[in-house]
């Protein structure tokens, strides 16, 4: 599935009323199948950006076409099913549903795409992500890179053809960030899947045939420097 931006603003209000310009993108483009690993400064945008490709949240301006649909211009609930049935999105939070167990928030992920749940599917990228032990343990019960790789096990459940990962591996140990950087890798050269990894780890984007820097592309100062003129 392709991806193009196209002259993508977005700012946000500061607390004193005064805008703040976090994504000004004339054109940025992923190819169907093309992975790509993103780094930035702590602050630059790419939560948000992530957040804008997904249509969590609406850009000011521009364009999101994924697969020749601007999912921009379409509404919320439009928008909530595309991602449900198109994207998979590994947050930076994770996201999990506290009150659901590990296997049901992975169940959750593939039921709200409108595929049936399957089980054995679900149990199987669990094991994956090496937690078939905690099948039955809520959010609060598993540490911090158990819920990461719930998270991850979550998105890949509905079978995504464009996959947005925040950090995917920022609190897991080194073997475990191998296991997981393969898995993510053989899914997405399997099944032809676009991907966008936000990582702050050199080692971890070396791993990535392109690696972009946001502020190469993102220009959000000139927005600041067009409103004071
Ligand atoms: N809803 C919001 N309202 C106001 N400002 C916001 C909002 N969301 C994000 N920002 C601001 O936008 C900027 C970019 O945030 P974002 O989370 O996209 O950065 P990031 O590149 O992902 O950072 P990090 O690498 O630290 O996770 C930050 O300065 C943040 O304070």
């Amino acid at each position: 599935m392709s991806l193009l931006l196209r002259r993508l603003k977005k700012s946000f209000r500061e607390p004193d009323g005064n805008e703040l310009p976090i994504i000004n993108i004339e054109h940025f483009e992923i190819k169907s199948g093309e992975q790509v690993a993103l780094i930035g400064s702590s602050g630059g945008g790419k939560t948000t950006l992530l957040h804008l490709i997904s249509g969590i949240h609406t850009p000011d301006s521009g364009e999101v076409i994924i697969d020749q649909v601007n999912i921009a211009g379409l509404g919320e609930p439009a928008r909530d099913r595309f991602r449900a049935m198109k994207i998979g999105y590994i947050f930076q939070t994770f996201n999990l549903l506290p009150a659901f167990t590990a296997l049901e928030n992975v169940l959750l992920g593939m039921s709200f795409s409108g595929k049936k749940a399957n089980r054995e599917e679900a149990i199987a990228l669990l094991d994956e992500v090496g937690l078939k032990h905690r099948l039955s343990h809520r959010p609060s019960k598993l540490s911090v890179g158990e819920q990461q790789r719930v998270a991850i096990a979550r998105a890949l459940a509905n079978k995504p053809k464009l996959l947005l990962a925040d950090e995917p591996t920022a609190s897991i140990d080194s073997r475990n960030q191998d296991n997981v950087l393969r898995m993510i890798r053989d899914v997405c050269n399997e099944h032809k899947v676009s991907l966008l990894l936000v990582t702050h780890s050199e080692e971890v984007a070396g791993q990535y045939g392109r690696v972009e820097t946001l502020s190469d592309f993102n220009k959000p100062e000139e927005l600041l420097a067009a409103s004071k003129m």
